[in-house]
């Protein structure tokens, strides 16, 4: 155990102290159990779920869990002993190998027992903050709700990294609009889950209308761009709050906020951290910025540093989109929530007439400009989604051959 947190501590020591797990919740494994039922199915979900993890379960936890995966996947522990100070990879291979000869099936059952013990802290809405808040029904792809002044949109289908489908579009405009007209004096977008979004549904590409490919991408395109206007023209205050890893369309509308904030959160999977991140792949899909990107980025950080993002798809790190003004202040993930919320609670007391003629006053030079960019984007993404580099691209993510 002591090796353990050793390891731990190694792992993490580029993190801000108020990061470091202090608590270790005991977890019982079933290793007796003897229906050992659980399908590859049941053993996908739970390793699904695991990302899902809000609280940290703790070093002797992820332990096991990193074994049990291993030893289900690969079998007993036939790899070389790591050197003594190779702390990490040794204090995993005694995990593992402690499961000596655990039959497969046997680690994958454990594996999906362990998991569905965890499930209090899996309940990946308890970022919500805890109040009695006004909720808006009538959505299938948001959580909305409206408290203290602030009209919160959550993005929530964090099973699919809250990648926005049509349904979504809609929604999220609707919304909007709604939030513009309501007493709530700012907005504020978040995603529910460990993903803050992972850009444009990539399913959105596959079901063809009778007039074919072309008026898919037709519409995809009237549908952007009606999207996209809805973020330039939202009179109120926009902000951010930014849980984790953020893709495509959820990056490039960052630049028409007023404020972006983010976690440092981390998303550990058998040890390994996953930073929260900025990425716009959009080469890689064959496709082209869109959001407005195309102008804001370049204002906002530089014309390189954009173009290293846009163009090039290098993928920022919370610290680094902050560097480039592309976010407004990185906290970290322990302290996230509460203080993004006390300071949102406290920009909504101040005069909402201020807010709206200051937003406004910052805006109206640049809003017939944005419009004309978003106008142009959407056209040569029409023409982009019709191409094979695109095409290709969405096949290969929807037959399982590649992730970003
Ligand atoms: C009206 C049209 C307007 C178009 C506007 C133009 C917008 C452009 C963009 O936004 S470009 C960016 C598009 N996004 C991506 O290319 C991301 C694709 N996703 C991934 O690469 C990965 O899923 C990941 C890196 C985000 C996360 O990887 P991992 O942690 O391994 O999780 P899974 O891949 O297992 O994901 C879980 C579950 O979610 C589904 N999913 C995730 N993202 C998307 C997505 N963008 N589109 C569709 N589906 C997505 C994924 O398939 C899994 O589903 P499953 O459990 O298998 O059913």
């Amino acid at each position: 155990m002591a090796m353990a947190y050793l390891a731990w501590r190694l792992a993490r020591r580029s993190c801000p102290s108020s990061l470091q797990v202090t608590s270790f919740p005991v977890v019982q494994l079933h290793m007796n159990r003897t229906a050992m039922r659980a399908s590859q199915k049941d053993f996908e979900n739970s390793m699904n779920q695991v990302k899902l993890l809000k609280k940290d379960p703790g070093n002797e936890v992820k332990l096991k869990l990193y074994a049990l995966y291993k030893q289900a996947t690969e079998g007993p522990c036939n790899m070389p002993k790591p050197g003594v100070f190779d702390l990490i990879n040794k204090a995993k291979w005694d995990a593992w190998n402690a499961l000596g000869s655990l039959p497969k099936e046997a680690a994958r059952q454990n594996y999906v027992d362990l998991v569905s013990s965890l499930s209090p802290s899996l309940e990946s809405s308890s970022q919500v903050e805890p109040g009695t808040d006004r909720k808006s029904t009538g959505f299938e792809t948001l959580v909305v709700t409206s408290e203290d002044g602030i009209t919160k949109i959550m993005f929530n289908r964090p099973k699919k990294k809250n990648a926005i489908n049509t349904e979504m579009y809609h929604e999220i405009m609707r919304a909007l609009k709604a939030a513009s007209k309501d007493d709530s004096i700012i907005t504020v977008l978040t995603g529910n889950g460990d993903y803050y979004s992972s850009g444009n549904d990539l399913t959105n590409f596959t079901d063809i209308p009778p007039g074919g490919v072309e008026e898919k991408a037709k519409n995809n395109a009237v549908l952007l761009r009606e999207f996209v206007g809805c973020f330039i023209d939202f009179p109120k205050p926009l902000i951010a709050v930014v849980n984790g890893p953020a893709v495509g369309i959820s990056v490039t509308l960052l630049g028409l906020f007023d404020a972006v904030y983010a976690s440092d959160r981390m998303v550990f999977f058998s040890l390994l951290p996953l930073q929260a991140t900025f990425h716009t792949p959009f080469s890689h899909l064959g496709q082209s910025p869109e959001g407005c990107s195309s102008y804001t980025f370049p204002k906002i950080m530089s014309p390189a540093k954009a173009t290293e993002m846009l163009i090039f798809g290098k993928k920022l790190t919370a610290g680094e989109a902050c560097a480039q003004g592309l976010v407004t202040e990185v906290f970290p993930d322990s302290t996230f929530q509460k203080e993004v919320w006390t300071r949102l609670k406290a920009f909504a007391k101040l005069p909402p007439n201020a807010l709206r003629i200051s937003k406004e006053v910052i805006r109206k030079r640049e809003r017939e400009k944005l419009h004309a960019v978003n106008a142009e984007e959407c056209n040569v993404l029409q023409g982009r989604w019709l191409s094979d580099e695109c095409t290709n691209a969405v096949v290969n993510f929807l037959s399982r051959k590649s992730k970003l």
